[in-house]
């Protein structure tokens, strides 16, 4: 636990709001048990002047069986969201510059970013997030808008999991050069829209911004940017991203039949002798493990069929309104 405060003062973050409103920030990871090989032992709340860091004691267990007790800092920003605006047919995609201090701090030379647009999640889901971001970061109201895959960005220090999006664009919508972001937030912002193949060619030169060479080479690999012909027009649920399953990244809490350390390290009857192993910890571990990943497997798949049900939904209407336009035209042409 937390220690108090020698003056027995209630401590910003914990008993009573910080500056941002939170409280309870220590609790977090106290209850984690999806693991059998770790143990959360204590939470030590760091700092929480803007984003939150932590210091967490926990036991792990090691591949030959031993525990060992150790201390991992985290920080923890919340959640994002960012997303690839391109235009197939002018090749271009659309992208943000803005002061990046901690770049800046580390080496690049003035701290001005290339980088899709991006944002935390403030609590929404990730698609709301997503256009809500790419409104204020570029000014683009975005329309279709295609969930790729999430992923965590850091993973030895951030906590962050990122959620990366594609949506087409209207080219002339906006300007190269415009100015966006939110300035209350200190935020500012210029619009930069670039050929696809001349952003391609900056990765490690003008853009170094991890999610933004991701995503573009996602494009070039087998999004809207790669070889195999694909038009939003003709059917673009249907060819891309679907093309592969991506079960979204799922990390359901999971029961476990056997809970190694409870007890501390030391006094665990499950603690090995020197040099010797567990064998029936280890089976016990494998079974359950394997047993998870069935349970992952069969939740992802239950994910995929709503999420091609939906898509196939969207293709549906899309049909529809294709075929009243063509009806449209060609009572047109024949006037
Ligand atoms: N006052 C203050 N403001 C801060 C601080 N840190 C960030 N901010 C402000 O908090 C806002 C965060 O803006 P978002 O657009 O929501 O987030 P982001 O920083 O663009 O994050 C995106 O890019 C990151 C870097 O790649 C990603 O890590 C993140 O997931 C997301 O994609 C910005 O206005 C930023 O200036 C701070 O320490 N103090
Ligand atoms: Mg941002």
């Amino acid at each position: 636990m937390t220690a108090p405060t020698l003056s027995g003062e209630p401590r910003p973050g914990i008993e009573v709001p910080d500056a941002r409103g939170r409280t309870h920030l220590d609790r977090a990871g106290r209850d984690l048990d999806r693991n059998p090989r770790v143990v959360v032992r204590d939470v030590r709340l760091l700092t929480s002047n803007w984003y939150v860091t932590r210091v967490t004691t926990f036991d792990f267990q090691h591949a030959d069986g031993r525990w060992s007790r150790q201390e991992r800092e985290t920080y923890d920003r919340g959640d994002g969201a960012c997303v690839l605006l391109f235009n197939t047919a002018a090749r271009t995609v659309l992208l943000t510059e803005q002061f990046r201090y901690p770049a800046y701090v580390n080496e690049h030379p003035d701290g001005m970013l290339l980088e899709v647009p991006a944002g935390l999640l403030d609590d929404e889901d990730p698609e709301v997030a997503i256009r809500r971001e790419s409104q204020e970061e570029t000014g683009y109201v975005v329309g279709e808008v295609h969930h790729l895959f999430d992923l965590y960005t850091s993973p030895g220090s951030v906590t962050e999991r990122l959620h990366f999006f594609a949506a087409p664009y209207e080219h002339g919508s906006v300007h190269h050069g415009t100015r966006a972001g939110v300035h209350a937030e200190g935020e500012d912002i210029r619009v930069v829209e670039l050929d696809v193949d001349h952003a391609l060619g900056e990765i490690g030169h003008g853009i170094v911004d991890a999610k933004t060479v991701l995503l573009l080479q996602w494009a070039a690999l087998e999004g809207p940017f790669s070889s195999a012909s694909w038009s939003p027009a003709e059917s673009p649920a249907r060819r891309w991203p679907g093309a592969r399953p991506r079960p979204r990244l799922t990390v359901p809490p999971v029961r476990r039949p056997v809970r190694p350390a409870d007890v501390s390290p030391e006094r665990s009857p499950n603690h090995p002798t020197p040099g010797g192993s567990m064998p029936h910890v280890e089976e016990a571990l494998l079974a359950e493990r394997m047993a998870q990943a069935q349970r992952e497997a069969a939740r992802a798949r239950a994910v995929r069929a709503v999420r091609l049900r939906r898509r196939a939904d969207v293709a549906a209407r899309r049909t529809e309104v294709l075929a009243v336009q063509a009806e449209r035209a060609e009572a047109a042409a024949d006037r």
